[in-house]
């Protein structure tokens, strides 16, 4: 067929030969690529700052500090301001929190050897020096770009020369940006000549997807490029028709794209030239693990793959060094870097006072970050809770987390970007890559499971160059956690102190509130109940009117209630591990009662987030292992193509290959052959030689 033709055709053209082949008689100056790269080696600087040059000049802090003081003397600059309301603490942090809360420079240091480096950039390189085609400079201005930011000027040279690229740089930085303008720069200067998807974005929740899709479109409006969406949640059979026109650029999450391979006839990932991976690490977790196998192994081999995110774990590192081909690694920030302007600030939750957790929030929320506040919680009943009560105290609050359906959930997002809410309490669905303009401030309700959602959640906030506050709320339990936070910040971090009365005012308020929050609760319930029994009601009928048999059933990879199942399952393994910790177990058993305490709510969030963290460092203290790999016997069509002669991709063999040869290999690490040709050091780690 035409499209098979071409899709082998194109997929070579587009690999190494790209970067001269495509330009010769393209452009006087044939050698463009390498003028360039020699123009920024000699003009290299290293990524110090993140600043977004031209909305700099946001950059104020927008500092009512009126209850904020320092941590045992490391900063003062609060001091004058205390409110009369909120009276310094004398038995504050003692001094092993003195010692916490004393900022440390050091950063992490995630370089990993088998990358070529490309983090120190050309700091003058201006959007115009990109080499980039007319109709994309004039979306950059539509759409206000006016410099590009340090990961764009690092990543967009890299992207253009059609190299593998592992990609890290601080929240709000920029990165959409920085993977979408060399992919629509490649489409534009080699226009399809069949009806082919040739880029793939994978993300990893619906509403990122709808973000990174209209700044596609955005930055493509001038272009004859086509996109399309494929997220959970939004109409199947539009995006079915979708699919099968060949939009140039798909962006989808992994278990919708997998509906659509097995469900659309004519859809398929051969032609996929470039892949990306917007929010790596989360991609790569045990979450999506199944999935992003199957996707990868369908996608060409001649393929090039970026990996994007702020956070990047040793896993992706890993499968990263051994799946990409000659990856370009471009790190601007460390691991674990919170965005540039952002001011952290922790509030304590004493001993034995969980409880008071909603009381310090209803608190925070009325008197002091009114509006243009993210609330994050661990679990979704907390948000839903806090959403009531929130409610009930006449804030304007909206909720997001998995429990809502797609469109309540795109609803209360919209509601908020509108400035028609002033609160959005979210679980960790919204905690990575929404871009909400103008979010000022984030309120942590618990910590979060690992200092990597820490660093996503904060970075709702000050982005694009912007200043921004997160507000984090700390027990006993969770010191270790801002121990961590504290380490890694490069400004300093502070305490902020809510005087006793505030507390106990807003905890009187939230008892009495009580019976209204219980009769809201009860009112959904109810609500449910009846939606349930129509929606079976209305099943019954149409059975009986002959209808429902008609429509054939869709093929789910996994379905929802599999994904619930193994979840809940992962879980009570997990309390299975933790047996004989008596108190856990209560706690984990009194969570799944009804009635809670404030107090028992708020150390159940904490038990979650600990329950996941563990089982997070049980999971690294394992010897590593070939996480991707799983016996798979069925050839798919791709693979007995590539068997034919063709090459099989990197990551299909690195993901496949289970047999105890090559484990062994795969732990082994590189063979000295490899490492000869890689230039590194001969001996394997650990060798005695
Ligand atoms: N060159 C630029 N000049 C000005 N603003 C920019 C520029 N590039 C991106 N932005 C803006 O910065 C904001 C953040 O961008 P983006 O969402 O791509 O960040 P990100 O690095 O992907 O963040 P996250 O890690 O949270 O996903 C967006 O509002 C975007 O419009």
């Amino acid at each position: 067929c035409v499209c098979k033709k071409f899709g082998s055709r194109g997929a070579k053209d587009f690999n190494n030969d790209f970067e001269f082949g495509e330009r010769d008689g393209l452009n006087d100056d044939d050698d463009w690529v390498m003028s360039d790269i020699m123009k920024q080696l000699k003009n290299k600087k290293s990524a110090e700052s993140d600043t977004i040059e031209g909305s700099a000049g946001n950059n104020q802090e927008h500092d009512d500090g009126d209850d904020v003081k320092p941590p045992g003397g490391v900063d003062d600059e609060d001091n004058d301001d205390d409110d009369d309301e909120e009276e310094e603490d004398e038995d504050e942090f003692d001094s092993g929190d003195e010692e916490i809360l004393t900022k440390s420079g050091e950063l992490l240091d995630v370089l990993c050897s088998f990358y070529e480096d490309a983090s120190q950039y050309n700091d003058k390189l201006t959007f115009g020096d990109m080499n980039l085609s007319r109709p994309i400079l004039k979306a950059i201005t539509a759409v206000g770009f006016k410099q590009p930011t340090p990961i764009q000027k690092a990543c967009v040279p890299v992207g253009l020369l059609g190299r593998d690229l592992c990609a890290c740089a601080a929240t709000g930085t920029g990165k959409t940006a920085a993977f979408m303008l060399p992919v629509l720069e490649r489409l534009v200067y080699k226009p399809r000549t069949s009806q082919v998807t040739r880029v793939l974005v994978l993300v990893p929740t619906r509403e990122l997807g709808i973000q990174v899709h209209s700044v596609a479109r955005q930055l493509a409006q001038f272009t004859s490029i086509t996109t399309c969406l494929a997220v959970g949640g939004l109409d199947l059979k539009s995006q079915e028709a979708a699919l099968r026109a060949g939009p140039d650029v798909l962006i989808a999450t992994p278990g919708r794209l997998i509906d659509h391979l097995h469900n659309t006839p004519s859809f398929e990932l051969t032609h996929i030239e470039i892949l990306i991976l917007d929010e790596a690490d989360r991609m790569l977790d045990e979450y999506f693990e199944e999935q992003m196998k199957e996707i990868i192994r369908m996608c060409s081999y001649n393929r090039q793959t970026m990996l994007f995110s702020a956070t990047m774990s040793e896993e992706v590192k890993d499968l990263a060094a051994v799946s990409l081909k000659q990856p370009i690694r471009v790190f601007v920030n460390s691991n674990t870097d919170v965005a540039p302007f952002l001011r952290q600030e922790f509030v304590r939750i004493r001993p034995n006072r969980e409880g008071d957790r909603e009381a310090v929030v209803a608190a925070l929320l009325t008197r002091t970050f009114q509006d243009h506040v993210m609330c994050f919680t661990q679990t979704r009943k907390q948000a839903h809770r806090l959403h009531i009560l929130l409610g009930l105290i006449g804030l304007k609050v909206g909720e997001l987390h998995g429990e809502l359906s797609q469109s309540q959930r795109l609803e209360n997002l919209r509601r908020f970007k509108d400035d028609q809410i002033d609160i959005l309490v979210a679980t960790d669905v919204a905690a990575r890559g929404l871009d909400i303009d103008g979010v000022k401030t984030v309120i942590n309700f618990t910590m979060p499971s690992t200092v990597k959602h820490y660093v996503h959640r904060v970075g709702r906030t000050a982005r694009a160059g912007r200043s921004g506050r997160s507000v984090s709320l700390v027990g006993e339990s969770e010191r270790k956690m801002l121990k961590e936070v504290v380490k890694s910040a490069k400004t300093s971090v502070k305490a902020r102190v809510l005087p006793p009365e505030v507390i106990l005012k807003f905890r009187d308020l939230i008892s009495k509130l009580e019976k209204d929050i219980d009769a809201v609760m009860k009112l959904e319930r109810e609500e449910r109940a009846l939606a349930a029994s129509e929606a079976k009601l209305s099943v019954a009928q149409k059975r009986l009117d002959g209808s429902a048999s008609s429509q054939s059933q869709r093929v789910w990879f996994q379905t929802q209630q599999e994904r619930k199942q193994s979840l809940s399952k992962a879980l009570q393994e997990f309390d299975l591990a933790l047996r004989g910790k008596k108190k856990r177990e209560k706690f984990v058993k009194d969570g799944r009662r009804k009635e809670l305490t404030s107090e028992e709510r708020a150390q159940f969030e904490i038990l979650k987030a600990q329950m996941f963290a563990e089982r997070a460092a049980k999971r690294d203290r394992r010897p590593k292992r070939a996480r991707a790999m799983v016996e798979d016997d069925t050839p798919t069509a791709a693979n007995q193509k590539a068997g034919k002669g063709g090459r099989k991709s990197v990551f299909d063999k690195e993901l496949t290959n289970t047999s105890s040869k090559a484990l062994k290999h795969y732990r082994a690490g590189p063979s000295f052959t490899d490492r000869k040709r890689l230039g590194l050091d001969r001996k394997r780690p650990g060798s005695s030689r």
